[in-house]
Protein backbone atom coordinates (compact mmCIF):
# COMPACT_ATOMS: atom_id res chain seq x y z
CA UNK A 1 0.00 0.00 0.00
CA UNK A 2 1.37 3.34 -1.07
CA UNK A 3 0.86 5.23 2.22
CA UNK A 4 2.08 8.83 1.84
CA UNK A 5 2.99 9.02 5.22
CA UNK A 6 5.81 11.12 6.92
CA UNK A 7 6.25 10.58 10.48
CA UNK A 8 6.93 13.89 12.04
CA UNK A 9 8.19 13.33 15.92
CA UNK A 10 9.07 16.39 17.68
CA UNK A 11 10.69 14.74 20.83
CA UNK A 12 12.01 17.31 23.82
CA UNK A 13 15.69 18.66 22.86
CA UNK A 14 17.06 15.92 25.35
CA UNK A 15 16.04 12.85 23.63
CA UNK A 16 18.15 11.74 21.29
CA UNK A 17 16.02 10.88 18.39
CA UNK A 18 19.37 9.02 16.80
CA UNK A 19 18.84 6.43 19.21
CA UNK A 20 15.74 5.11 17.42
CA UNK A 21 16.09 5.81 13.74
CA UNK A 22 16.14 2.57 11.66
CA UNK A 23 14.46 1.06 15.05
CA UNK A 24 11.11 -0.24 15.60
CA UNK A 25 9.88 1.79 18.87
CA UNK A 26 7.39 -0.50 21.00
CA UNK A 27 3.61 0.55 20.81
CA UNK A 28 1.62 0.81 17.62
CA UNK A 29 4.04 1.81 14.83
CA UNK A 30 4.35 -0.97 12.57
CA UNK A 31 6.69 -0.94 9.74
CA UNK A 32 7.75 -3.44 6.79
CA UNK A 33 10.36 -5.50 6.83
CA UNK A 34 11.76 -3.14 4.37
CA UNK A 35 11.78 0.07 5.16
CA UNK A 36 13.23 -0.73 8.63
CA UNK A 37 15.95 -2.41 6.78
CA UNK A 38 16.82 -0.13 3.69
CA UNK A 39 15.97 2.66 6.50
CA UNK A 40 14.30 4.77 3.52
CA UNK A 41 12.21 5.73 6.23
CA UNK A 42 12.26 9.46 6.67
CA UNK A 43 10.33 12.27 8.41
CA UNK A 44 9.73 13.04 11.79
CA UNK A 45 6.65 11.94 14.09
CA UNK A 46 5.09 14.57 16.06
CA UNK A 47 4.59 12.99 19.40
CA UNK A 48 3.01 15.32 22.09
CA UNK A 49 4.71 14.17 24.96
CA UNK A 50 2.38 15.61 27.67
CA UNK A 51 3.23 14.43 31.77
CA UNK A 52 -0.37 13.38 32.21
CA UNK A 53 -0.69 11.05 29.50
CA UNK A 54 3.83 10.54 29.05
CA UNK A 55 3.84 7.59 30.64
CA UNK A 56 0.77 5.43 28.82
CA UNK A 57 0.28 6.93 25.36
CA UNK A 58 1.36 9.30 23.10
CA UNK A 59 -0.95 11.32 20.31
CA UNK A 60 0.75 11.27 16.91
CA UNK A 61 0.75 12.74 13.51
CA UNK A 62 1.96 10.81 11.12
CA UNK A 63 2.53 10.69 7.79
CA UNK A 64 5.40 8.98 5.85
CA UNK A 65 6.73 9.09 2.48
CA UNK A 66 7.81 6.10 1.75
CA UNK A 67 6.44 3.19 -0.91
CA UNK A 68 5.61 -0.25 0.90
CA UNK A 69 5.00 0.98 4.02
CA UNK A 70 2.80 -0.33 6.75
CA UNK A 71 2.71 2.43 8.95
CA UNK A 72 -0.84 2.36 9.98
CA UNK A 73 -1.28 5.85 11.99
CA UNK A 74 -3.86 8.58 11.99
CA UNK A 75 -3.54 11.85 12.80
CA UNK A 76 -4.73 12.41 16.42
CA UNK A 77 -4.61 8.44 17.26
CA UNK A 78 -3.32 7.88 20.82
CA UNK A 79 -0.89 4.97 21.20
CA UNK A 80 1.05 3.26 23.57
CA UNK A 81 4.29 4.20 23.37
CA UNK A 82 7.47 3.20 25.79
CA UNK A 83 8.71 6.91 26.98
CA UNK A 84 11.07 4.41 29.38
CA UNK A 85 12.94 3.00 26.75
CA UNK A 86 13.75 6.35 24.93
CA UNK A 87 14.53 7.53 28.67
CA UNK A 88 16.60 4.73 29.66
CA UNK A 89 18.46 5.08 26.05
CA UNK A 90 18.80 8.80 26.48
CA UNK A 91 20.94 8.28 29.89
CA UNK A 92 22.84 5.12 28.57
CA UNK A 93 23.99 7.77 26.08
CA UNK A 94 24.55 10.77 28.17
CA UNK A 95 26.92 8.63 30.13
CA UNK A 96 28.92 7.18 27.22
CA UNK A 97 29.04 11.19 26.14
CA UNK A 98 30.31 12.32 29.49
CA UNK A 99 32.88 9.08 30.32
CA UNK A 100 35.57 10.03 28.61
CA UNK A 101 36.19 13.30 30.18
CA UNK A 102 35.68 12.54 33.66
CA UNK A 103 38.62 10.51 33.12
CA UNK A 104 38.11 8.21 35.61
CA UNK A 105 36.99 10.77 38.13
CA UNK A 106 34.18 10.10 41.01
CA UNK A 107 30.99 11.96 41.60
CA UNK A 108 29.84 12.57 44.62
CA UNK A 109 25.70 13.46 45.02
CA UNK A 110 25.00 15.70 47.49
CA UNK A 111 21.88 17.17 48.88
CA UNK A 112 19.37 17.03 51.46
CA UNK A 113 18.09 13.96 53.28
CA UNK A 114 15.41 12.28 50.32
CA UNK A 115 16.76 14.39 47.50
CA UNK A 116 17.49 11.17 45.93
CA UNK A 117 20.96 10.84 45.95
CA UNK A 118 21.25 7.60 46.34
CA UNK A 119 18.25 6.34 44.12
CA UNK A 120 19.97 8.64 41.27
CA UNK A 121 23.62 7.82 42.08
CA UNK A 122 22.53 4.10 41.39
CA UNK A 123 20.99 4.87 38.39
CA UNK A 124 24.86 6.92 37.62
CA UNK A 125 26.54 4.41 38.41
CA UNK A 126 25.24 1.22 36.53
CA UNK A 127 25.12 3.34 33.03
CA UNK A 128 28.62 4.60 33.45
CA UNK A 129 29.88 0.91 34.91
CA UNK A 130 31.22 2.43 38.03
CA UNK A 131 30.85 1.19 41.45
CA UNK A 132 28.61 2.71 43.32
CA UNK A 133 28.75 3.62 47.66
CA UNK A 134 26.50 4.89 50.00
CA UNK A 135 28.52 6.89 52.68
CA UNK A 136 26.17 6.13 55.13
CA UNK A 137 26.16 2.56 54.42
CA UNK A 138 30.08 2.54 54.59
CA UNK A 139 30.10 3.95 58.17
CA UNK A 140 27.37 1.53 59.29
CA UNK A 141 29.98 -1.41 58.24
CA UNK A 142 32.66 0.54 59.90
CA UNK A 143 30.23 -0.07 62.79
CA UNK A 144 29.92 -3.42 62.97
CA UNK A 145 26.14 -2.91 61.20
CA UNK A 146 25.42 -0.06 63.87
CA UNK A 147 22.65 2.22 62.17
CA UNK A 148 22.83 6.03 61.45
CA UNK A 149 19.90 6.58 64.01
CA UNK A 150 21.73 4.41 67.08
CA UNK A 151 24.89 5.79 66.26
CA UNK A 152 23.24 9.40 66.65
CA UNK A 153 21.71 8.10 69.88
CA UNK A 154 25.13 5.71 71.90
CA UNK A 155 27.49 8.27 70.12
CA UNK A 156 26.36 11.75 69.52
CA UNK A 157 26.28 13.73 65.87
CA UNK A 158 29.54 14.29 66.46
CA UNK A 159 31.66 11.06 66.47
CA UNK A 160 29.32 10.45 63.26
CA UNK A 161 30.45 13.69 61.18
CA UNK A 162 33.83 12.39 62.10
CA UNK A 163 32.92 8.52 60.82
CA UNK A 164 31.35 10.91 57.53
CA UNK A 165 35.03 12.76 57.12
CA UNK A 166 37.04 9.26 57.48
CA UNK A 167 34.63 7.54 54.85
CA UNK A 168 34.68 10.48 52.08
CA UNK A 169 39.02 10.08 52.79
CA UNK A 170 38.90 6.39 51.79
CA UNK A 171 36.52 7.37 48.97
CA UNK A 172 38.41 10.41 47.72
CA UNK A 173 41.86 7.89 46.59
CA UNK A 174 39.07 5.73 44.95
CA UNK A 175 38.37 6.24 41.16
CA UNK A 176 35.58 5.42 38.92
CA UNK A 177 32.93 5.43 41.61
CA UNK A 178 29.54 7.60 42.02
CA UNK A 179 29.13 8.17 46.00
CA UNK A 180 26.09 8.86 48.08
CA UNK A 181 26.94 10.75 50.39
CA UNK A 182 25.27 11.76 53.86
CA UNK A 183 23.17 15.13 53.95
CA UNK A 184 25.15 16.86 56.29
CA UNK A 185 28.29 15.97 54.15
CA UNK A 186 28.51 19.85 53.09
CA UNK A 187 28.99 20.68 56.84
CA UNK A 188 32.68 20.37 56.95
CA UNK A 189 35.20 22.24 54.96
CA UNK A 190 37.35 18.86 55.33
CA UNK A 191 34.83 16.82 53.68
CA UNK A 192 34.87 19.07 50.35
CA UNK A 193 38.45 19.25 50.10
CA UNK A 194 37.99 15.35 49.89
CA UNK A 195 35.11 15.93 47.19
CA UNK A 196 36.36 18.43 45.34
CA UNK A 197 38.95 15.28 43.78
CA UNK A 198 36.08 14.19 42.25
CA UNK A 199 33.16 16.11 40.75
CA UNK A 200 30.04 17.31 43.18
CA UNK A 201 26.57 17.56 42.30
CA UNK A 202 24.04 18.87 44.09
CA UNK A 203 20.50 17.53 43.51
CA UNK A 204 18.27 20.44 44.64
CA UNK A 205 14.79 19.50 45.63
CA UNK A 206 12.30 21.47 46.87
CA UNK A 207 11.47 20.96 50.55
CA UNK A 208 7.57 20.43 49.94
CA UNK A 209 8.96 17.31 47.75
CA UNK A 210 11.55 15.88 50.29
CA UNK A 211 9.19 16.00 53.29
CA UNK A 212 6.31 14.36 50.62
CA UNK A 213 9.20 11.46 49.94
CA UNK A 214 10.34 11.50 53.39
CA UNK A 215 6.69 10.79 54.83
CA UNK A 216 6.21 8.23 52.60
CA UNK A 217 9.27 6.08 54.07
CA UNK A 218 9.18 7.26 57.27
CA UNK A 219 12.07 9.03 59.81
CA UNK A 220 13.11 6.14 61.35
CA UNK A 221 16.40 6.28 59.65
CA UNK A 222 17.48 9.78 59.77
CA UNK A 223 17.67 10.94 63.29
CA UNK A 224 17.43 14.74 62.69
CA UNK A 225 14.00 14.29 61.80
CA UNK A 226 12.93 12.94 64.78
CA UNK A 227 12.34 15.50 67.20
CA UNK A 228 9.14 17.05 66.47
CA UNK A 229 5.34 15.15 66.96
CA UNK A 230 2.71 15.45 64.34
CA UNK A 231 2.23 14.36 61.18
CA UNK A 232 4.56 12.56 58.89
CA UNK A 233 4.73 15.47 56.28
CA UNK A 234 4.32 18.36 59.12
CA UNK A 235 6.81 16.54 60.87
CA UNK A 236 9.56 16.57 58.23
CA UNK A 237 9.14 19.75 56.71
CA UNK A 238 9.51 21.44 59.94
CA UNK A 239 12.94 20.08 60.42
CA UNK A 240 13.97 19.99 56.76
CA UNK A 241 13.34 23.95 56.93
CA UNK A 242 15.51 24.25 60.02
CA UNK A 243 18.23 22.19 58.78
CA UNK A 244 17.63 24.23 55.42
CA UNK A 245 18.06 27.57 57.12
CA UNK A 246 21.26 26.47 58.43
CA UNK A 247 23.49 24.53 56.12
CA UNK A 248 21.15 25.62 53.15
CA UNK A 249 24.15 27.42 51.02
CA UNK A 250 26.75 24.92 51.52
CA UNK A 251 25.02 22.92 48.89
CA UNK A 252 26.29 25.26 46.13
CA UNK A 253 29.83 24.54 46.63
CA UNK A 254 28.95 21.74 44.77
CA UNK A 255 30.66 21.51 41.08
CA UNK A 256 27.07 21.04 39.26
CA UNK A 257 23.45 21.73 40.24
CA UNK A 258 21.03 19.61 39.39
CA UNK A 259 17.60 21.77 40.18
CA UNK A 260 14.47 19.72 39.62
CA UNK A 261 12.17 23.15 39.54
CA UNK A 262 14.41 23.88 36.50
CA UNK A 263 13.91 20.17 34.67
CA UNK A 264 10.28 20.73 35.76
CA UNK A 265 9.67 23.56 33.74
CA UNK A 266 12.26 22.80 30.68
CA UNK A 267 9.69 19.53 30.52
CA UNK A 268 6.31 21.68 30.68
CA UNK A 269 5.59 19.42 34.04
CA UNK A 270 3.33 21.06 36.79
CA UNK A 271 5.15 19.29 39.79
CA UNK A 272 8.75 18.02 40.28
CA UNK A 273 6.94 15.16 41.67
CA UNK A 274 6.35 14.36 37.84
CA UNK A 275 10.24 13.76 37.37
CA UNK A 276 11.31 9.94 36.94
CA UNK A 277 15.01 9.53 38.60
CA UNK A 278 16.08 8.54 35.20
CA UNK A 279 15.30 12.39 33.77
CA UNK A 280 16.76 13.38 36.48
CA UNK A 281 19.89 11.33 36.24
CA UNK A 282 20.17 12.47 32.71
CA UNK A 283 20.09 16.44 34.04
CA UNK A 284 23.06 15.23 36.26
CA UNK A 285 24.92 14.06 33.02
CA UNK A 286 24.24 17.41 31.12
CA UNK A 287 25.47 19.61 34.44
CA UNK A 288 28.57 17.61 34.85
CA UNK A 289 29.33 17.81 30.75
CA UNK A 290 28.67 21.79 31.19
CA UNK A 291 31.02 22.16 34.36
CA UNK A 292 33.54 19.77 32.50
CA UNK A 293 33.23 22.21 29.58
CA UNK A 294 33.85 25.12 31.88
CA UNK A 295 36.61 23.55 34.06
CA UNK A 296 38.25 22.97 30.07
CA UNK A 297 37.89 26.41 28.94
CA UNK A 298 39.06 27.97 32.15
CA UNK A 299 41.63 30.53 31.09
CA UNK A 300 44.96 29.52 33.07
CA UNK A 301 46.60 33.09 33.99
CA UNK A 302 49.82 33.52 31.91
CA UNK A 303 51.58 34.18 35.04
CA UNK A 304 50.35 31.05 37.02
CA UNK A 305 51.94 28.86 34.09
N1 LIG B 1 12.66 11.33 41.50
C1 LIG B 1 12.00 10.81 42.55
N2 LIG B 1 10.67 10.86 42.60
C2 LIG B 1 10.00 10.36 43.65
N3 LIG B 1 10.58 9.75 44.71
C3 LIG B 1 11.91 9.68 44.71
C4 LIG B 1 12.71 10.19 43.64
N4 LIG B 1 14.01 9.95 43.94
C5 LIG B 1 14.03 9.32 45.13
N5 LIG B 1 12.77 9.15 45.59
C6 LIG B 1 12.37 8.51 46.85
O1 LIG B 1 12.70 9.40 47.91
C7 LIG B 1 13.23 8.66 49.03
C8 LIG B 1 14.66 9.12 49.30
O2 LIG B 1 15.46 8.77 48.19
P1 LIG B 1 17.02 8.48 48.42
O3 LIG B 1 17.61 8.15 47.09
O4 LIG B 1 17.19 7.51 49.53
O5 LIG B 1 17.50 9.92 48.90
P2 LIG B 1 18.85 10.32 49.70
O6 LIG B 1 19.85 9.24 49.42
O7 LIG B 1 19.21 11.65 49.11
O8 LIG B 1 18.44 10.44 51.12
C9 LIG B 1 13.18 7.19 48.63
O9 LIG B 1 11.99 6.61 49.15
C10 LIG B 1 13.13 7.23 47.12
O10 LIG B 1 12.43 6.10 46.58
O1 LIG C 1 21.31 15.64 56.62
C1 LIG C 1 21.97 15.05 57.53
O2 LIG C 1 22.65 15.64 58.41
C2 LIG C 1 21.97 13.56 57.55
C3 LIG C 1 21.50 12.88 56.45
C4 LIG C 1 21.47 11.40 56.42
O3 LIG C 1 21.72 10.91 55.10
P1 LIG C 1 20.61 11.04 53.92
O4 LIG C 1 20.84 12.37 53.25
O5 LIG C 1 20.91 9.90 53.01
O6 LIG C 1 19.28 10.96 54.57
C5 LIG C 1 22.49 10.78 57.35
O7 LIG C 1 23.80 11.01 56.88
C6 LIG C 1 22.31 11.38 58.74
O8 LIG C 1 21.02 11.08 59.20
C7 LIG C 1 22.54 12.89 58.73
Amino acid sequence: MEAAIAQRIQYPSWVDWREFEGKSLRGSLRYSQRVKEEKRFRGLALAHLQPERRKRSVSSEVLCSDNNSSALLEAGSVYPFDEDLILKATLQRKAEEVKPFLNGRSMYLVGMMGSGKTTVGKLMSKVLGYSFFDCDSLIEQAMNGTSVAEIFVHHGENFFRGKETDALKKLSSMYQVVVSTGGGAVIRPINWKYMHKGISIWLDVPLEALAHRIAAVGTGSRPLLHDESGDAYSVAFKRLSTIWDERGEAYANANARVSLENIAAKRGYKDVSDLTPTEIAIEAFEQVLSFLEKEETMEIPDGDL
